[in-house]
C-alpha cells in the first residue's frame, strides 16, 4: 500500500514535468540544451566539482521554469482579470527563470570555454578513465529522450504505458553498458536475458504493447551504443 503511494507520488511528479514540457516552449529549450550539455560533457575532462556545478545549474534552470509555470497556473486559477499583484507574482517568477538562465551561461562559460582547445586530445582518453560517468550520463540522456517522446505522444502516464516504454529503454541502455564494460559473453548474455524479462513483464502486465517496448528497447540500445561508440 505504502509502495503504491510512493509510486503514485512519483507518477504525479513526472506528470508535472511532462505538463511543463508540453505547454512551455522555454522548458523544451531547457531540456534540449540539458541533453546536449550532458552529451558533450562526456568529451570534456570535467572534475568532480565541475560536474556537480553542471548538474546543479541544469537542475536550477529546470526547477525555476517549473515553479514559474506553477505560479502562472495558480494566478490564472485565482483570476483572469488584470491585477497588479498577479502581474508582480508572474514577473517575479519570470525574473527567477531569467537569473537561473544567466547563471547557466556564466557557469557554462567558466566550465567549458578553456577546455574547448583541448577537446581533440582528451576525446578518447578521458571517458575511458571514467566509465561510471558515461554510464550514468547515457542513462540520463535515454531517460530524458524517452520522457520527451512520451510527452509528444501524450499517451499513458509518465511511469506507466505510452510510447515508448521507458523501462525497455532503460533496461536495454543498461544491457549495452554492461556489454561494453564487461566484454564477457556470459555476462552479456545474462544482462540480455534480464533486459528481455523486463520488456516481457511490461507486455505481460498489459502496460505496454509490443511496438512500444520494441521502440523503447531500440531507443535505449541505439542511444547508448552511439554514445559508447563515440567514446570508446
Ligand atoms: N492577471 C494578470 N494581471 C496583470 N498582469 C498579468 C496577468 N497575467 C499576466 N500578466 C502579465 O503578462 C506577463 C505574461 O504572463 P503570461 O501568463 O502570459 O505568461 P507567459 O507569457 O505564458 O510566460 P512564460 O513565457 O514564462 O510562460 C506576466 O509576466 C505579467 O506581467
Amino acid at each position: 500500500m505504502k509502495t503504491k503511494k510512493i509510486f503514485d507520488s512519483f507518477n504525479y511528479a513526472f506528470e508535472g514535468i511532462i505538463y511543463t514540457l508540453r505547454t512551455q516552449r522555454n522548458m523544451r529549450i531547457h531540456f534540449i540544451i540539458a541533453i546536449l550539455v550532458l552529451f558533450f560533457s562526456i568529451f570534456f575532462d570535467l572534475s568532480k566539482m565541475e560536474t556537480i556545478a553542471v548538474f546543479i545549474t541544469i537542475s536550477l534552470v529546470i526547477v525555476t521554469e517549473m515553479i514559474n509555470t506553477s505560479i502562472e497556473a495558480t494566478i490564472d486559477l485565482i483570476t483572469d482579470k488584470y491585477h497588479e499583484l498577479a502581474k508582480i507574482a508572474k514577473n517575479v517568477a519570470a525574473g527567477a527563470v531569467l537569473i537561473s538562465a544567466v547563471n547557466s551561461i556564466i557557469v557554462g562559460y567558466i566550465v567549458f570555454f578553456d577546455k574547448l582547445d583541448k577537446l581533440s586530445t582528451i576525446f578518447i582518453h578521458k571517458v575511458r578513465n571514467m566509465p561510471m560517468n558515461i554510464v550514468f550520463v547515457s542513462l540520463l540522456i535515454v531517460i530524458f529522450i524517452a520522457i520527451g517522446i512520451k510527452a509528444y505522444f501524450k499517451e499513458g502516464t509518465p511511469l506507466r504505458g505510452g510510447m515508448p516504454s521507458g523501462h525497455a529503454a532503460v533496461s536495454f541502455s543498461i544491457f549495452i553498458a554492461i556489454a561494453f564494460l564487461s566484454q564477457n559473453t556470459l555476462i552479456i548474455t545474462l544482462a540480455f536475458i534480464l533486459a528481455l524479462l523486463v520488456v516481457q513483464s511490461r507486455i505481460e502486465s498489459g502496460i505496454h504493447s509490443l511496438i512500444q517496448v520494441l521502440v523503447g528497447s531500440l531507443l535505449g540500445a541505439l542511444i547508448t551504443l552511439l554514445i559508447f561508440n563515440l567514446v570508446y
